[in-house]
């Protein structure tokens, strides 16, 4: 059965009509799409006065209700339209079932792929020698540029980072306080030029560096490191102590859960479906040691500092009905 579902669209302060000349009140778009997955109830309804950056959760995403697909809402615009085009096809299906095509064909060099159903992940062992471990925990403890400072997002913590500054909140990437010092870039260089094809133009120009401590209770909560703003590749260097990460993948209630060993001095990558489908968190009994420290790194998109800029101009609001996102991961 197709189901009639309303759209509501429109603009922010200051635009009172859209390009064809409508009134931001009389924009209303009824269709029906291919697929009958969302109930009548469902709509996307524009919400008024808060500069579109949020919706009435607080959450700076919403759910396409074409292809029930978590967006930006800054990029809400033009996703919708792209899957309005598509008749609500879903644009990127989940892939969690299947392996990337693209992994039988690349050398994966030193990356052994997961042995089991997560498509994307990858672990570099002995990334980094023990001597070069103890470098970089002294590097990080001593602070000279910046301490460590805790944190309550996604999980309690300590933390710092390093390179361009993502506004998970204002959807915008800002310019480097930190500078990637040197110790960092090094290994950049070795992932790009030792770690095969899934990390051979994997230039991160962002990275973050947590501190936890398990008798503090310390975590990471499930989160996806943010879609649209980071790239597609994330790499994990685990330091002092080992621990799992729990990859989370579906709804509450029904989802499934899978654990990835995390040894010290190893790299993970995450890339593909366990990048884009299934969240990532580390509870506090994983945590191996009393210690563990972990460097993110990330390239940023900066295709959506520039098509934030461009729809600066005509903001949707965008709020689903209870379309709390559990986005917002990254650091
Ligand atoms: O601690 C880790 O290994 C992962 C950190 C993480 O997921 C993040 O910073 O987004
Ligand atoms: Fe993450």
């Amino acid at each position: 059965m197709r189901h009639q579902r309303q759209l509501r669209l429109g603009f922010d302060g200051g635009t009172e009509r859209n390009e064809a000349g409508a009134r931001r009140s009389d924009v209303i778009h009824h269709y029906a799409p291919t697929k009958g997955r969302l109930g009548p109830k469902k709509k996307i309804e524009k919400r008024r006065g808060d500069g579109g950056n949020r919706t009435e959760t607080g959450s700076a995403f919403t759910e396409c209700p074409l292809c029930e697909r978590k967006v930006a809402l800054s990029t809400a615009e033009r996703h919708v339209e792209e899957c309005l085009a598509r008749g609500g096809q879903n644009p990127k299906p989940p892939r969690s079932t299947r392996r990337d095509e693209t992994e039988a064909k690349v050398d994966l060099g030193p990356l052994v792929p997961h042995e089991g159903e997560l498509s994307g992940q990858y672990t570099w062992l002995n990334f980094i020698s023990v001597e070069e471990e103890a470098d970089l925990v002294a590097y990080l403890d001593a602070g000279r540029r910046q301490e460590w400072i805790p944190k309550t997002f996604n999980g309690l913590a300590f933390h710092k980072n390093w390179g361009l500054e993502v506004d998970l909140r204002g959807r915008t990437i800002n310019p480097a306080r930190h500078p990637m010092p040197p110790i960092l870039t090094r290994l950049c260089e070795r992932m790009r030029e030792r770690g095969g094809g899934v990390l051979g133009t994997f230039r991160p120009d962002e990275a973050n560096a947590i501190d936890y401590r398990k008798s503090l209770g310390h975590s990471l909560t499930p989160h996806f490191d943010d879609r649209q703003l980071n790239g597609d590749v994330l790499c994990n260097l685990c330091l002092v102590s080992d621990c799992a990460m729990t990859y989370t993948y579906g709804k509450k209630g029904e989802a499934r859960s899978v654990d990835v060993e995390l040894p010290r001095r190893s790299l993970q990558v995450q890339t593909g479906s366990v990048r884009y489908d299934w969240k990532h968190g580390i509870s506090n009994q994983n945590l191996r040691g009393e210690r563990r420290i972990s460097i993110t790194f990330r390239e940023c998109r900066q295709d959506g500092t520039k098509e934030e800029g461009e729809l600066g101009r005509r903001r949707w609001f965008v709020a689903a009905d209870g379309g709390q996102s559990h986005e917002s991961g990254a650091m």
